[in-house]
């Protein structure tokens, strides 16, 4: 991917290990269905999430500003061990669970403010193996990969700034998978920071 620094581990956990962490956190992941602002009306996401972290990394996206459920216990070990594998600080997760084929996520980039300029951002993916997406902001081809259970996918300088990704629909899927993506919310001071050196 030209300009965007992004590495793929397809097996970076084993399938046991992989197996158990799927069963643990379907279970103890506080699920909801996230309502989203889209071409100016409310619609359900078409997924369960939860947004989980250390206090004070709230998230804004789509309209709403989500406070940080508590680190699970499964989810606090793993995000040690994608640091190290990243080489990257996290202090929040996104998790998302796609019940089956029919639950998606739509073309983006993870832009946010409050993930700073260059985020990384790492994805973890247990369960069902789906499509996931890339195309250039200024246009050419697609990239497809394959997201394995117990992969590792490191997104980190350029992806978001040059990318867009999706996690296209396969009907043909009857089982769940979940999606983890790592991030780190600047602190709130920082932000301001931020912003107010663009002026
Ligand atoms: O489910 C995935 O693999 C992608 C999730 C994603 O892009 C996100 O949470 O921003
Ligand atoms: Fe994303």
């Amino acid at each position: 991917m030209p300009g965007a620094d992004v590495t793929f581990a397809p097996v970076w956990l084993g399938r046991d290990e992989a197996d158990a962490l799927l069963a643990a956190l379907i279970d103890e992941i506080p699920w909801e269905v996230h309502r989203l602002r889209m071409f100016g009306r409310w619609v359900d996401a078409p997924r369960l999430n939860a947004w989980i972290g250390d206090a004070g990394a709230s998230y804004r996206y789509s309209g709403n500003t989500f406070e940080p459920r508590p680190w699970t216990p499964a989810l606090a070990e793993l995000r040690d061990r994608v640091q190290l594998a990243c080489g990257a600080s996290f202090n929040s997760v996104l998790a998302n669970l796609y019940r089956d084929g029919s639950d998606r996520m739509g073309w983006h980039s993870d832009d946010e403010p409050e993930l700073g300029p260059e985020p990384v951002i790492a994805s973890v993916s247990l369960g069902a193996e789906r499509a996931f997406r890339f195309r250039a902001k200024a246009g050419g081809d697609v990239l497809s990969i394959e997201l394995t259970h117990g992969s590792l996918l490191c997104m980190g300088a350029g992806a978001q700034r040059l990318y867009k990704h999706e996690l296209p629909a396969r009907k043909r899927v009857a089982a769940p998978r979940v999606n983890l993506t790592f991030r780190f919310i600047q602190p709130a001071d920082r932000r301001h920071e931020l912003r107010s050196r663009l002026w």
